[in-house]
């Protein structure tokens, strides 16, 4: 990801990474690591631009295209690593737990901080958490729009390595990478889209109702004046 200065994602951003993982599937690639040009951030999730007074159609297609690309993302034939060598709040965290395997380097936070923003994490950003740390776990992290340090992360299970830095980080995610290659694909591929098949499935039949909640509850006022202070103290803290 290189969207400067913390690789939110809008709806472009989103569209070229889903252009990116259907053309690494069309081209038959044997795995893929997804990392940060930002020395210090990952992702740090959705733009919140996009939701604060959007217009209805550029909502939807938002949201949409998010739909669109963790679909892809969720369910590549192809082994993913997240080397997580910056923060990964929120959507940021969503894309690190899409992924088979993750490594974090130190003093990173992860984590679905919705709660914390007065949102909520959509059903299937709580069933990648939950799928990753299990029930008792997520239930907890979830409530409390919790944000994991390095080693909390690892000790729940919410990462599988941590790294030194960022060399060392794409080193250990090559080495996954390298750990998968004599599998016979067809194979990996079937046992991995059987674990994730309940997760994919509830959502591509519940798209239209999941992009209905999405606005709905965006277009609230009292949604739309939070995101409107959190809007403003992030710009003061870098002001
Ligand atoms: C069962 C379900 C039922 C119901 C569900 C119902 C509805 C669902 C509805 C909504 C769900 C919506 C889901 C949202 C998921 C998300 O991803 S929301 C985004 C959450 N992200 C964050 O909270 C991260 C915020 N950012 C930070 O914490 C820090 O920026 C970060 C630690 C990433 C980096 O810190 P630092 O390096 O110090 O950078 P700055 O903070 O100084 O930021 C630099 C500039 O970037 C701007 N910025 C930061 N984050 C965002 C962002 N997410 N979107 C847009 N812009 C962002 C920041 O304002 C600075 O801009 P400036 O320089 O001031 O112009």
């Amino acid at each position: 990801m290189n969207r400067p200065p913390v690789n939110s994602l809008n709806t472009e951003h989103l569209e070229q990474l889903h252009r990116a993982l259907v053309r690494l599937e069309n081209e038959k690639c044997r795995g893929m690591i997804l990392s940060s040009s930002s020395p210090t951030v990952f992702s740090a999730g959705l733009d919140i631009r996009e939701m604060y007074k959007p217009e209805l159609e550029k909502a939807r297609k938002f949201w949409r295209t998010l739909q669109d690309m963790w679909l892809k993302l969720y369910s590549t034939p192809y082994p993913t690593v997240a080397a997580i060598h910056g923060h990964a709040p929120a959507g940021g965290c969503l894309l690190a737990l899409s992924c088979e395997y993750r490594v974090i380097v130190p003093n990173v936070k992860i984590g679905l901080n919705e709660t914390q923003l007065g949102i909520v994490a959509p059903q299937w950003f709580q069933d990648c958490m939950r799928n990753v740390i299990g029930e008792r776990q997520a239930e907890k992290a979830l409530i409390a729009g919790h944000m994991f340090n390095t080693e909390q992360a690892l000790q729940v299970g919410l990462v599988d390595e941590v790294a030194a830095d960022k060399a060392a980080c794409i080193a250990r995610a090559e080495a996954f990478l390298a750990s998968q290659a004599n599998l016979p694909l067809l194979a990996r591929k079937t046992v991995k889209l059987g674990f994730r098949n309940s997760t994919l499935s509830r959502l591509m039949t519940g798209r239209e109702a999941d992009t209905k909640i999405f606005i709905e509850y965006i277009f609230q006022p009292k949604v739309q004046k939070g995101i409107e202070l959190y809007l403003q103290s992030l710009s003061k803290k870098s002001g």
